[in-house]
C-alpha cells in the first residue's frame, strides 16, 4: 500500500487520484505509524517550506520520514515534497528542511528573460523535461516530455550526481533527483496528464 502523508498542507485528493487511476491503492494518512507499515511513501507539498516543516515536526513525522527513507523503502517527494528533503531553504528566511539530499533550495533569480520577455516568478505552467539519467520514475517516459510546474524556488543538490533530470526556466534547474530508493520531483506527476500517471505508475512499481 502506498502511505500519502497528510500534514495539512498537499495536494493530497488529486495525488491520491493520480495513483487511482493507474489502478493503485493509496491512502493518505496523518497518523505516522502508518508510514511504518506502507511499503511506499509519498510527501507532497503545496504552500509555503516553513510552514510546511514546522507542520511535518508537529504532525510527528519528521523521524518516521527518516526511518523509512533509511529501511530503503520507496519514497517520491512531489514539488514542496522535494524540497523538503534538503538542507534548507531560504524562502521566507533560512528554514531547515529534512536533510536527506544535502543542499538548499533556492529562489529563481530576479529579471530573468527569455527572447526578451521577462520571465515571471512563479514558474507556472508547462515546461519540457531534460532527462539526464534513467530514473525508476523515467521509464518509459521520453526526453523532452512536458511536465507541470506551479514554482518560485528550486533544489541545488551538493552532489550533481543525484540530478535525474532538468528543466529551463531562464536558468536551467533541477526537475527531479533520484538516489537509491528516493525520488523526486519539482513538477508535479498528478498535474502531469498521461506523462506525470506514467511515472506514478513507474512510483508504484518501483523496487
Ligand atoms: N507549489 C508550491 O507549493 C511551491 C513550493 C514552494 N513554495 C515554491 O515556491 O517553490
Amino acid at each position: 500500500m502506498i502511505a500519502i502523508i497528510d500534514y495539512g498542507m498537499g495536494n493530497l485528493r488529486s495525488v491520491q487520484k493520480g495513483f487511482e487511476k493507474v489502478g493503485c491503492e493509496a491512502i493518505v494518512t496523518s497518523d505516522p505509524k502508518v508510514l511504518l507499515d506502507a511499503e511506499r511513501v509519498v510527501l507532497p507539498g503545496v504552500g509555503a517550506f516553513r510552514d510546511c516543516i514546522r507542520n511535518l515536526e508537529e504532525g510527528g513525522f519528521v523521524e518516521p520520514i527518516l526511518k523509512v527513507i533509511k529501511e530503503g523503502k520507496p519514497f517520491l517527494g512531489i514539488c514542496l515534497g522535494l524540497q523538503l528533503l534538503f538542507t534548507e531553504s531560504e524562502e521566507f528566511g533560512i528554514h531547515k528542511g529534512l536533510d536527506v539530499i544535502p543542499g538548499k533550495v533556492l529562489r529563481f533569480p530576479e529579471g530573468m528573460e527569455q527572447a526578451g520577455e521577462e520571465l515571471k516568478v512563479p514558474h507556472m505552467g508547462w515546461n519540457q523535461l531534460d532527462i539526464k539519467r534513467p530514473s525508476p520514475l523515467f521509464n518509459g517516459v521520453d526526453n523532452g516530455s512536458n511536465v507541470y510546474f506551479v514554482h518560485s524556488y528550486y533544489v541545488k543538490p551538493n552532489d550533481e550526481s543525484v540530478v535525474a533530470a532538468t528543466t529551463n526556466y531562464g536558468i536551467d534547474f533541477c526537475a527531479a533527483i533520484w538516489r537509491d530508493n528516493v525520488v523526486a520531483a519539482q513538477f508535479h506527476p498528478e498535474k502531469s496528464q498521461d506523462k506525470g500517471l506514467a511515472m506514478l505508475k513507474n512510483f508504484a512499481a518501483m523496487k
